[in-house]
């Protein structure tokens, strides 16, 4: 089946992204949010990175212009109820990707693929929700998707080879280096990176380090580009929480127990770079 159209839902700094590389692979894009203002923070990001673009000499005017036609922002999911594809990337919460789900399962036409951009959630118990857990999978991007190159395909139980292929597929035509894992918590992305980000809070809540220090020393020690606390207010200190919860109890193992820091951060409203404070503050 040839993917055309595509419903990205949540327009946050993943759902933005995601829209924009989709529209630049040539795709209809229809962006869905629960309110007008975090559509149009999505479609302001969208412009500021097309933007950037065309000055450094990377796209024409024209070319911008195109991208953004192709992108519909709306609050009402069925405006896609003609896409081949839709893309969930709410917040990282169970319940609520299992309501987006149910009703993106009502409003897609039959055969159409429905994916999760989740970061950790178990992609089987998600389709199950669903008339059609054939169709469902995980298409992990990573942040911030117009740079990063990889896309983390996860398969659930039931999808189909053909779904595999349409999405590994349509992550090359986006410009993505796809790579195929199982479906267990965190899969290989954030069982690897976030048990080391979570370590990296360790030390600053047992006072081994500051968040200055910890960073330096895995910038110039293991030449990471982003120290661990830089990048965990990044991704967003809510979303490293709930792929820690989701590992800690996946697994049962107590070597996933989220820092009491990370959590005292979070119940705060410290939710890092998107609300201008975490282990750093923003202006
Ligand atoms: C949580 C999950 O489930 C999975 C995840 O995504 S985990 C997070 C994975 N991501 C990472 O680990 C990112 C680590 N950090 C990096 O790779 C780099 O710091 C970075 C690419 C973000 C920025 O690179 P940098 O060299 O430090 O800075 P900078 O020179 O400003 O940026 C490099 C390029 O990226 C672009 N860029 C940076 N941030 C961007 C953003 N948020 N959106 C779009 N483009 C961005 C810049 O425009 C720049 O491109 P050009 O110079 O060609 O125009
Ligand atoms: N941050 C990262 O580095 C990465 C995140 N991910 C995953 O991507 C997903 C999104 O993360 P991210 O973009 O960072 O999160 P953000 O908080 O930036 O964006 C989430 C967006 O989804 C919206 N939303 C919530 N519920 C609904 C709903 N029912 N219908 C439509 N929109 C909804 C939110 O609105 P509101 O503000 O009202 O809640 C918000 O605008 C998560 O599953 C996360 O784990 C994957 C890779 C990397």
């Amino acid at each position: 089946m040839e993917i055309r159209k595509v419903l990205v839902i949540g327009a946050g700094q993943m759902g933005a992204g995601i829209a924009q590389v989709a529209a630049q692979a040539g795709l209809e894009v229809v962006l869905n949010d629960l309110k007008p203002d975090f559509l149009e923070r999505g479609i302001a990001t969208i412009t500021k990175n097309l933007s950037r673009d065309v000055e450094k000499g990377r796209k024409t005017e024209e070319e911008k212009a195109a991208v953004l036609s192709r992108i519909k922002p709306t609050t009402n999911m069925g405006d896609a109820h003609d896409a081949q594809l839709a893309i969930e990337a709410a917040t990282e919460n169970m319940e609520i990707k299992k309501n987006i789900f149910r009703q993106m399962d009502e409003v897609l036409p039959e055969g159409a693929i429905l994916a999760t951009n989740t970061s950790s959630l178990p992609i089987t118990e998600i389709a199950a929700v669903t008339s059609r857990p054939e169709l469902v999978i995980g298409m992990h991007f990573m942040n911030p998707v117009p740079v990063m190159k990889l896309v983390e395909i996860i398969r659930g139980l039931a999808t189909t080879d053909e779904v595999y292929k349409s999405i590994e597929d349509l992550s090359k035509q986006m410009g993505k280096v796809p790579v195929e894992v199982n479906d267990f918590p965190g899969f290989v992305s954030n069982r690897v990176l976030m048990p080391m980000i979570n370590e990296a809070i360790y030390c600053v809540f047992e006072g081994v380090a500051t968040p200055e220090a910890v960073d330096e020393v895995m910038k110039l020690g293991m030449n990471h580009p982003m120290g661990p606390l830089t990048l965990a207010d990044f991704i967003g200190l809510d979303t490293c929480l709930a792929i820690m919860e989701v590992l800690y109890e996946g697994f049962g193992d107590s070597k996933y127990r989220p820092c009491p820091l990370l959590r005292k951060y979070v119940k705060a409203g410290w939710l890092g770079k998107k609300t201008g404070r975490g282990f750093y503050t923003y202006s």
